[in-house]
């Protein structure tokens, strides 16, 4: 009688990220591009590069084709608004649930249940470097503590989701990830499960891993030095206003953590209703109009249409760039909302400037 695997119906080997980056291998412009995306990141967070960073884009990438032209249209919004934004598009493959749920597009992705993980992988990795190609950083939620070892040369800034900011294991991965990192608030509002993974990712671990060939092993962090919160609301509440925001800058700097806030304007602080997305933007652009030098960042769900979907058996049902996962604003408002919150960050720059002459 066996004791062990008794819920476990079957194992499948994956080929290593050694070879499986040997299959999607990765230009010199694009680990180019990743670095100097990574560092322009690094330098917002050290107020050497005076932008916002703006992390944009669907909730979940659920169709390749629909994500291509998303990051075409942004890739063109992201070279108008530059000189005040450094825009970086959401490529979000593994969605944290509730519940039960796809939980994205290398865990399921042909929408069917049939869990085709590697293909999964393979057709993440493929959009991955396609993105990086048109010339935009990519974002992701690091979810899984196995991937990065296949996906994390592509990516320029990763979040920990609210699920998981309190978890181990998700911190000690973040130690280690070579990206600028944000951790999420917790899911009921809570500012201090993110405060201590700041403390808790900015030391070393030593915790189990696989390395490039695939074998499992103790793999020793040195420490991320570039993670900052991210207030995303919870419990029915919004944390994004002017008195959450100077609530957090207190609490940073009682733990003598930088006072870097990012602010998501989705998920609780819109309520899940994404047509209020713009108005929290509204809302933090007005802050920094008015002094404000905490917040370095904002994150927006948006896709080519507005709303979501569900996903039925009826996969041919579905409509072309809309979310299966939470509504999202469409491209119209996002392209305006930006350029606004650009111009009126231009403005502000030109009349400061301007006071010095
Ligand atoms: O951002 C996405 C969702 O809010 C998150 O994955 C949870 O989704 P769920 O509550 O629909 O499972
Ligand atoms: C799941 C997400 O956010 P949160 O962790 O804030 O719920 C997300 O940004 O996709």
């Amino acid at each position: 009688m066996s004791l062990e695997n008794t819920n476990i119906t079957n194992l499948e080997r994956l080929v290593t990220p050694l070879e499986f980056k040997q299959q999607f291998p990765v230009t010199d412009a694009i680990t180019t591009h990743v670095e100097r995306s990574r560092q322009t990141i690094r330098d917002i967070l050290d107020r050497k590069d005076n932008r916002l960073f703006v992390v944009v884009g669907p909730c979940s990438v659920h169709d390749t084709k629909a994500a291509l032209e998303y990051a075409e249209r942004l890739k063109r919004l992201s070279d108008e608004v530059q000189d005040q934004l450094f825009i970086l598009m959401r490529v979000y493959f593994e969605k944290p649930r509730t519940t039960v749920g796809w939980k994205g597009l290398i865990n399921d992705p042909y929408l069917d249940g049939s869990f085709q993980i590697e293909k999964g992988m393979s057709i993440g990795r493929e959009l991955m470097i396609k993105i990086n190609e048109i010339g935009l950083p990519i974002a992701n939620e690091a979810l899984d503590p196995i991937s990065p070892q296949y996906m994390q040369d592509l990516i320029s800034w990763s979040a920990i989701g609210a699920r998981t900011t309190e978890s181990q294991t998700h911190r000690e991965m973040a130690s280690g990830l070579s990206v600028p990192i944000g951790f999420k608030n917790g899911t009921d509002g809570s500012l201090g499960v993110a405060i201590n993974a700041l403390q808790s990712v900015s030391s070393g671990h030593s915790f189990l891993g696989i390395d490039p060939q695939g074998k499992v092993s103790i793999v020793h962090s040195s420490g991320n030095q570039y993670a900052h919160i991210v207030l995303r609301g919870g419990g029915g509440k919004q944390n994004y206003d002017s008195v959450n925001v100077r609530l957090t800058e207190r609490e940073l700097r009682d733990k003598a953590l930088p006072v870097n806030i990012m602010v998501d304007c989705s998920h609780a602080n819109s309520n899940k209703d994404p047509e209020l997305q713009p108005l929290v933007l509204e809302n933090i652009t007005q802050q920094i109009l008015e002094g404000n030098q905490s917040i370095i960042g904002v994150m927006l769900e948006s896709h080519l249409n507005p709303g979501s979907q569900k996903l039925t058996d009826d996969k041919s049902a579905l409509e072309y760039g809309v979310s299966i996962t939470d509504g999202c604003i469409g491209w119209d408002t996002t392209e305006s909302c930006l350029k606004e919150m650009a111009s009126k960050l231009r403005q502000l720059k030109q009349s400061v400037s301007q006071n010095y002459v």
